[in-house]
This record gives C-alpha cells, sequence and structure tokens, in this order.
C-alpha cells in the first residue's frame, strides 16, 4: 500500500484472513501436542496405579510450575498465564490418574 493511503475494507479482510490462517494452525499444533502430552500422562497414571503410587506429585508440580514461569518470562509470555495453564491442565492429569487408579483397584 503506498504512504499515506488508508486501508481498504479488502485490504482489511485479506490481512485479517492471513493472520486467522496463522492462528488457526497455531491452534492445531496446541491440539496435537497436548494430545501427545496425555498420551505420556495417561502412561505414568498406568504406572502409578500399578505401584501404588499417588495420583499428585506436589513437589514435581513445583518445579515444573518454577520451570514454565521462567520460560514464560524469556518467551514474553505473562508467567502467571503460564502457571494458570499448566495448572488447568495437571489437574485434568490428575483426575485421568485418580480414575485409572480407581478402576485398578475395582479390577483387583
Ligand atoms: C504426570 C504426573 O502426574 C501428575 C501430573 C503432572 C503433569 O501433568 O505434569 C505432574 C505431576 C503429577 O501431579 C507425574 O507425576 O509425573
Amino acid at each position: 500500500m503506498l504512504a499515506g493511503m488508508s486501508a481498504s475494507v479488502e485490504d482489511v479482510r485479506v490481512e485479517l484472513e492471513r493472520l486467522r490462517g496463522s492462528i488457526d494452525n497455531i491452534d492445531a499444533a496446541i491440539v496435537y501436542i497436548l494430545a501427545e502430552r496425555f498420551k505420556y500422562t495417561q502412561q505414568v497414571g498406568r504406572l502409578k496405579a500399578e505401584h501404588v503410587l499417588p495420583p499428585a506429585d506436589a513437589e514435581r508440580e513445583a518445579s515444573q510450575i518454577a520451570r514454565l514461569r521462567r520460560l514464560a518470562e524469556d518467551a514474553k509470555l505473562d508467567p502467571a498465564f503460564a502457571e494458570k495453564l499448566l495448572g488447568f491442565i495437571i489437574s485434568e492429569v490428575i483426575r485421568h490418574h485418580e480414575q485409572i487408579a480407581a478402576d485398578s483397584v475395582k479390577r483387583a
């Protein structure tokens, strides 16, 4: 666009579509990454149930939170947001682990 000219409605539409295309790709990557993470945490849940270990591990979580907050700061992401997001994910993992443990008790 020439300097001093304002963007046309069409220019804005094209730019919005371009940006949203990248946002959609990132959202897809997040879904795939989360699916992979849950595959591993399910394995941890089965291992814990087999060996009668507790579903949650507060010490491990504290070190993950500290690490993620540092990574977020480096990446210019709000560390409080990163912590909230990790907490949300971990609470779902613990729910799965509790379910796996309850199922394994029922089967025993
Ligand atoms: C996956 C685990 O179980 C729980 C879930 C965690 C996670 O999602 O990262 C971390 C600690 C535990 O509270 C684990 O102990 O490693």
